[in-house]
């Protein structure tokens, strides 16, 4: 039987309940809570984008509901929380923009007519949100952790990889919900505290085997590891960090979590009690390294290069990279041990200080990139002769978004204009991809083949979040808003985009099930097996990564198979050739963009020096106009002078004196010169 286009589970032709042929993954979403209300789609078209858009925000139904709960898998889909910051101002009900129903719902006031200015009127569509857990005003720093990042850290301590992003519009809260405030500490010091408190006494601190690439790791000889431990010291010495702020963390933290056994409670006490002896075997270690990239204009930086704190040299930009499995990661990014959740916290305060913030109408402290904090954690196993060696690595991002801006709210100009467009831009697209994702997923389109028709290559902001939404990652999405009305328009907006991305579903998909990536370390960490190439790749050989080279005991086969984002699988089909295409039209775009942009600062940077130049001169012209002004009068003065001290004069029958005359006028020419020597030595 076909509804709408879609297949129920009855008429399969494999005849399996769940529809899909035996050793295929099934697909997560219920098709009968949903085939009523999806047609029939075709990759790629807009239409349906926009009829999703109105369905989750029906412009004539009074009351609807967009559940995260209404479908299957919920452990596997993307988390989100509600985060709704408090205002200094009292919101009547008539202007009232969101308002708390429970812990999970909250109904959105609109009225699409005249929503700035939001009038007392019963007709206003109201729409309701669900997520997985709605925080209000009243929720404080430790509450967030708690119910947000609390069940992620378990997740994280067992495997596997995570990822936390905050997501709204300028304004919202982001940055206070993940750096915070002064003592108001937000969720990534509470983080560090709270992994080290677990970790504690089964730390391996040597840092000779580091994770590499995007999940392999490399051995490094013990001169390397002095250096990079001297450059770490130096990136912290050289950010300093004041001492006020490391001692009241140092306060603070002891009472983020109980540091003093293997058992603890993660905070407050929620029933989120283990044991770490139950999640890891005995001979387990771990190593922790931390670090932290931003993406400006399309750009990505590292923020723990010592080298781009100076601000005369023009930052490096670093490449991202995809290894065979299909996996992004910033090629050349600086990344160091650390054996404290204080390290780590400086190294963190450390790379806050070259994050590019700026003073808009909206915020005072706006951030102007999206930045990646990640902290990695290598498993060792414990070989004959108490040798340690690898035995898995993952990772858990803290990604603070730059916030959706509206030019008429910011007053953005010039180059902050430009700025803003980017950022929204690379929402956009990220917004985009999240949609293309719950679309296929909900036409129970899956695996591989499903993945290379999204478009992750129109910004880099979803290349690196490819890697995250497309592999076994616990994702969870901090959405904020700000409920003053006068931002009614962009926390709609936020609301309307957090309710499609709330059903997808974040898996590993069927054809990259087999973990080809994890290397297969005998005891003695020799690499056993090297998987063959994806189709259509090219083996590239990455010549300037020296380490890579020099440090080969641990490294997988993966480690020498990376490519360039801009390498790309041999289309099969039309369909595929024509989505390639498209991405490849939409990187162009992008690339010109950039280099449109950066044009315009070049002409800009050039009309101010000129026009500086010119003040310059003007000025000196004016003053050369004043001295020789001065002289003249003085000239003439002295003129003056001679002739009434003359005895001809006064004997009132001869002509001038030309002598003395010539004498004046050689006088002149000197201070004429030594004014002229005066300027130049103002000119030097
Ligand atoms: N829950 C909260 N409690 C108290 N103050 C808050 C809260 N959320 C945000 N603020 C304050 O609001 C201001 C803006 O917050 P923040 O800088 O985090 O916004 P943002 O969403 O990161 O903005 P942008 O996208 O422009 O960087 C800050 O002064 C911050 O201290």
């Amino acid at each position: 039987m076909e509804v709408d286009g879609i297949r129920s589970s009855s008429d399969n032709p494999s005849g399996s309940k769940s529809g899909v042929s035996p050793g295929q993954r099934p697909s997560y979403v219920d098709f009968s809570s949903t085939s009523g209300l999806y047609p029939s789609l075709q990759p790629f078209d807009e239409r349906v984008i926009k009829r999703l858009d109105s369905e989750l925000f029906n412009e004539t139904a009074s009351t609807e509901e967009h559940s995260v709960a209404d479908a299957t898998a919920e452990d596997e889909k993307l988390k989100t929380f509600l985060r709704i910051r408090p205002v200094s101002v009292q919101i009547d009900n008539a202007r009232q923009v969101i308002a708390v129903q429970d812990c999970q719902t909250i109904v959105a006031f609109s009225n699409p007519k005249n929503t700035h200015t939001f009038q007392h009127d019963r007709s206003r569509k109201q729409t309701e949100f669900k997520f997985t857990k709605v925080l209000g005003p009243e929720c404080g720093q430790s509450t967030v952790f708690e119910e947000c990042v609390t069940p992620v850290i378990e997740k994280f301590l067992k495997n596997e990889n995570c990822l936390i992003f905050s997501y709204g519009a300028t304004n919202s809260g982001k940055t206070y919900t993940m750096q915070g405030h002064g003592t108001e500490y937000g969720i990534i010091p509470r983080t560090l505290d709270a992994i080290f408190t677990r970790i504690n006494d089964r730390q391996y601190k040597v840092g000779n085997i580091r994770p590499h690439l995007y999940e392999a790791f490399l051995h490094l000889n013990p001169s390397e590891v002095d250096l990079l431990y001297e450059k770490r010291d130096r990136v912290i010495t050289e950010a300093s960090i004041k001492q006020e702020l490391m001692h009241s963390y140092r306060l603070s933290t002891s009472g983020f979590s109980d540091k003093s056994g293997m058992t603890v409670d993660i905070i407050g006490g929620g029933g989120h009690t283990f044991d770490l002896c139950n999640l890891h075997s005995d001979s387990t270690l771990y190593s922790v390294w931390v670090s932290y990239a931003e993406l400006y204009n399309e750009r990505v930086y590292d923020l723990l290069d010592n080298t781009t704190f100076s601000k005369s040299k023009r930052r490096k930009e670093l490449k991202l990279m995809q290894d065979r499995n299909g996996f992004v990661y910033v090629k050349d990014l600086t990344e160091f041990p650390v054996t404290s959740d204080e390290e780590a916290y400086k190294l963190f305060l450390a790379g806050r200080k070259n994050l590019q913030f700026a003073a808009t109408q909206m915020n005072m402290h706006s951030s102007r990139s999206h930045s990646f904090f990640t902290i990695r954690v290598v498993s060792l196993g414990i070989g004959d002769g108490l040798v340690p060696y690898p035995k898995t690595v993952h990772r858990l991002t803290f990604c603070d978004l730059a916030g959706m801006e509206r030019a008429n709210q910011t007053e953005n100009e010039g180059f902050r204009l430009k700025e803003s467009g980017t950022i929204n831009n690379s929402l956009t697209v990220l917004l985009k991809v999240i949609r293309l994702l719950r679309e296929k997923q909900l036409h129970g389109k899956h695996g591989v083949g499903m993945i290379e028709t999204i478009p992750f290559r129109d910004s880099k902001l979803t290349h690196i979040f490819k890697s995250y939404l497309t592999s076994s990652t616990h994702v969870c999405m901090v959405v904020n808003v700000n409920p003053d009305p006068f931002v009614a328009e962009s926390t709609l907006q936020v609301l309307q985009n957090s309710a499609i991305a709330s059903n997808v579903i974040v898996y590993r998909p069927i054809d990259m099930a087999v973990p080809q990536h994890v290397p297969d370390f005998g005891p003695q960490g020799k690499v056993i097996g090297k998987p063959p190439l994806p189709p259509g790749s090219v083996r590239r050989r990455d010549s300037d990564d020296s380490s890579a080279q020099t440090s080969s005991r641990f490294s997988t086969a993966s480690e020498a198979d990376e490519y360039e984002m801009t390498t790309v699988v041999a289309p099969k089909t039309l369909a595929q050739k024509l989505a390639m295409l498209e991405m490849e039209n939409a990187r162009l775009r992008d690339q010109l963009a950039h280099s449109e942009m950066e044009k315009q600062k070049i002409r800009e940077d050039m009309l101010k020096m000129i026009v500086e130049e010119r003040i310059l001169w003007s000025n000196r012209l004016q003053q050369r106009m004043l001295t020789e002004e001065n002289l003249n009068r003085r000239r003439l003065s002295l003129m003056k002078h001679e002739v009434m001290l003359s005895p001809a004069s006064r004997c009132g029958r001869c002509s001038p004196p030309t002598a003395d005359m010539e004498d004046i006028d050689e006088t002149f020419e000197e201070e004429n010169e030594d004014s002229n020597e005066d300027d130049s030595d103002k000119e030097n």
